[in-house]
C-alpha cells in the first residue's frame, strides 16, 4: 500500500484505498500540444492514456510529488517556477478513491526530449507523445480525467 492511502470502506464492505495523485500537464513551448503516456499492462487501469504523474507519499508536499514523478518517468526536471496547480478533484473507481492535484508544467526544456509528431518512450517503457489540446477527445483517457480533459480543450488556463 502507498504511504498516502487510507482505507475506507468500499461497496462491498472491504476496505477501499484513497490516494492522493499528482499529475503533470507537460505544456510543448508552442502551448499547444501536452505530453500524454500511455499506461502500461499489469497496472491499474492499463492501456489508457494518461498524463505523467503518480502517487503522493505521505510525507511529500505535491509540489515535490510532481517533481519526483516527472522525473522518474520522463527524465524531465520540474523546478516550482515551472509548474502551477490547474485543479483538484476527486473520482471514485470500484476499487479506489482518487484525489487528482493536476499541474500545468511550462518551461521545462521538453522540445529537446521529443520532437512533436514521434513518439517516444518513458522511462517505464510507457510510450509518450504530444497530443493537441484540441485532439485530447480522441484519447482514450481514465474516467476521472474527463473533467480536466474538458477544461484543457476549451484552453482555460
Ligand atoms: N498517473 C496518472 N494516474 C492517473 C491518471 N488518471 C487517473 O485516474 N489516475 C489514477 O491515479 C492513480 C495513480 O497511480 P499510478 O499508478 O500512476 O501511480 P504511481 O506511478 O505512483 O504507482 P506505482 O508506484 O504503484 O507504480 C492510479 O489509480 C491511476 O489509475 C492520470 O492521468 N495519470
Amino acid at each position: 500500500m502507498a504511504a498516502n492511502e487510507t482505507l475506507q470502506e468500499g461497496v462491498d464492505g472491504m476496505p477501499k484505498e484513497a490516494l492522493d495523485v499528482v499529475l503533470a500537464v507537460i505544456v510543448h513551448p508552442g502551448r499547444r500540444h501536452c505530453l500524454l503516456s500511455k499506461r502500461p499492462e499489469g497496472v491499474h487501469l492499463a492501456g489508457h492514456w494518461e498524463f505523467p504523474g503518480g502517487k503522493v507519499g505521505l510525507t511529500e508536499g505535491l509540489q515535490a510529488a510532481l517533481t519526483r514523478e516527472v522525473r522518474e518517468e520522463l527524465g524531465l526536471v520540474v523546478s516550482t517556477a515551472d509548474s502551477r496547480l490547474f485543479n483538484s478533484l476527486n473520482h471514485s473507481y470500484p476499487e479506489r478513491d482518487v484525489c487528482l492535484h493536476t499541474y500545468l508544467v511550462e518551461g521545462v526544456a521538453s522540445e529537446a526530449y521529443l520532437p512533436l509528431g514521434e513518439d517516444g518512450v518513458g522511462s517505464e517503457g510507457q510510450l509518450t507523445r504530444w497530443v493537441a489540446f484540441s485532439r485530447l477527445g480522441d484519447y482514450d483517457f481514465p474516467a476521472a480525467n474527463a473533467p480536466i480533459v474538458a477544461a484543457l480543450k476549451r484552453n482555460r488556463w
